[in-house]
């Protein structure tokens, strides 16, 4: 790969950087690390408590780019290391968190202190060290759309005006203290306003990002293979789990909310672009999602169901989904998003971002890889007596 032949945006040369990651083990942080380390010249200081997702690319030690990554095992909540990383870096950029809705309203203290609390040295070193930002929030800080609060049939609930969100317009709207699920939310909306107001007063360069559901290989964990069998991962590994085992999906309060769906390696895209192009994504906050492929959370069973039977050759069965109350399923104090369409105008101004890929797609290619990576063991699960 020649660096010198790449260019940002504007045209100009883009120089080779450091780039400090916390949360680098996880699911963006993999797939980000895996365009980082293929596609451009940058070194990456990869920061987790876990390595498993990132593994592929550190070792063996003759992998083209192994002088370019570096694996930390740091909890940023107690390691000084951490402000040692941040000064040998030219980027920081914050991926950590606690980011699965199973946990918000029954680890209420550990969201917070995860997404607020343990981001706030990162936040302060890039600060008082100069250090560019570019920290992950959520689309979660939206909250619910003003629609939502409008009679069922109102004519309004059509208009855009009343649904979708536009980072510098729409409010954050957010159930009562007691629906404990708008912890994380709340958390990071309050870091958002940390960063903004460090950029104000203090001349922090930041970039916030708001991921509207990227999904793709490697998100979260199957319960009882990669991760705890009780575990309540994101969406798309519960229904991957389901789907695999040949259980029905599970529907909350009858599977109404809607979502966007991303491509993980569509939005990648638009965080390298972020990187490179300072300049140009500076001081912005970014939605970043794919407003084309809504769908009922309903719908997405539906599909994923038609396409795991394609992807696996086995039948569906003849009742896919079942309904679940969000109290059986979460447990007490769960609410929900009732519908999420990213506003693109700001993204597409400043860094020209469009996603590419549709619902179908992105499912077809993340259906295989799981069918490929856990079919097997699955079968091997079932079959092994329970230990007494
Ligand atoms: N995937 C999405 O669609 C989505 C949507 C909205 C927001 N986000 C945000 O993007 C970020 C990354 O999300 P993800 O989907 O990759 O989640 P993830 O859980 O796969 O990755 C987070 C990583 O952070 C690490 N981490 C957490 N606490 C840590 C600590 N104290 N010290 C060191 N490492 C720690 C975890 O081990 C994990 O590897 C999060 O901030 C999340 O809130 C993601
Ligand atoms: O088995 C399931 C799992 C989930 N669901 C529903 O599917 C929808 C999507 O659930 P997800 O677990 O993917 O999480 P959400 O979209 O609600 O929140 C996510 O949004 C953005 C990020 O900040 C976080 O990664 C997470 O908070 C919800 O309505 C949920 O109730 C089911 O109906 N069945």
């Amino acid at each position: 790969m020649a660096s010198q032949a790449r260019v940002d945006l504007d045209g100009c040369p883009i120089k080779p950087i450091t780039i400090c990651m916390i949360g680098a083990g996880g699911f963006i942080g993999s797939h980000l690390c895996e365009k980082l380390m293929s596609e451009t010249p940058h070194k990456v200081l990869a920061v987790d408590v876990y390595n498993d997702k990132i593994k592929h690319l550190l070792e063996p030690a003759s992998l083209p780019w192994s002088d370019r990554i570096q694996f930390h095992r740091i909890n940023i909540k107690h390691d000084s290391r951490l402000e040692g990383l941040i000064k040998m870096s030219d980027l920081t950029i914050n991926l950590a968190a606690i980011c699965t809705p199973a946990d918000y309203n029954t680890r209420p203290l550990d969201t917070i202190y995860s997404n607020f609390i343990d981001a706030l040295p990162v936040v302060k070193y890039c600060s008082e060290n100069n250090k560019r930002l570019i920290h992950f929030s959520t689309c979660e800080v939206y909250g619910k759309t003003i629609g939502s609060f409008l009679p069922k049939d109102h004519p309004l609930r059509q208009d855009p005006e009343y649904f979708v969100l536009k980072e510098d317009a729409s409010p954050c709207i957010f159930g009562p203290i007691e629906k404990q699920r708008w912890s994380y939310a709340c958390a990071k909306q309050l870091i958002e306003r940390l960063i903004y107001a460090e950029g104000a007063e203090n001349g922090l360069e930041f970039t916030i990002v708001r991921p509207f559901n990227w999904i793709g290989p490697r998100m979260d964990f199957i319960p009882g293979i990669d991760g705890p069998s009780e575990g309540v991962p994101r969406v798309l590994a519960c229904f991957s789990n389901n789907l695999l085992r040949h259980e029905p999906l599970k529907l909350v309060d009858g599977g109404q909310s809607q979502r966007t769906f991303v491509y993980i390696k569509d939005a990648i895209e638009a965080v390298l672009l972020m990187i490179e192009n300072p300049a140009r994504a500076n001081g912005h906050i970014f939605n970043v999602g794919n407003p084309n492929n809504e769908v009922t959370v309903r719908q997405l069973a539906e599909m994923m169901t038609q396409i795991y039977s394609k992807v696996s050759g086995e039948p569906p069965l003849d009742s896919p989904t079942i309904d679940v109350s969000s109290k059986e399923f979460y447990g007490e104090g769960y609410d929900d998003s009732d519908k999420r369409i990213p506003d693109m105008t700001i993204i597409n101004r400043q860094l020209g971002w469009n996603p590419k890929t549709s619902l179908w797609d992105l499912l077809d290619s993340t259906l295989t890889y799981q069918h490929r990576t856990y079919a097997e063991a699955i079968k091997k699960s079932i079959a092994k007596p329970v230990a007494s």
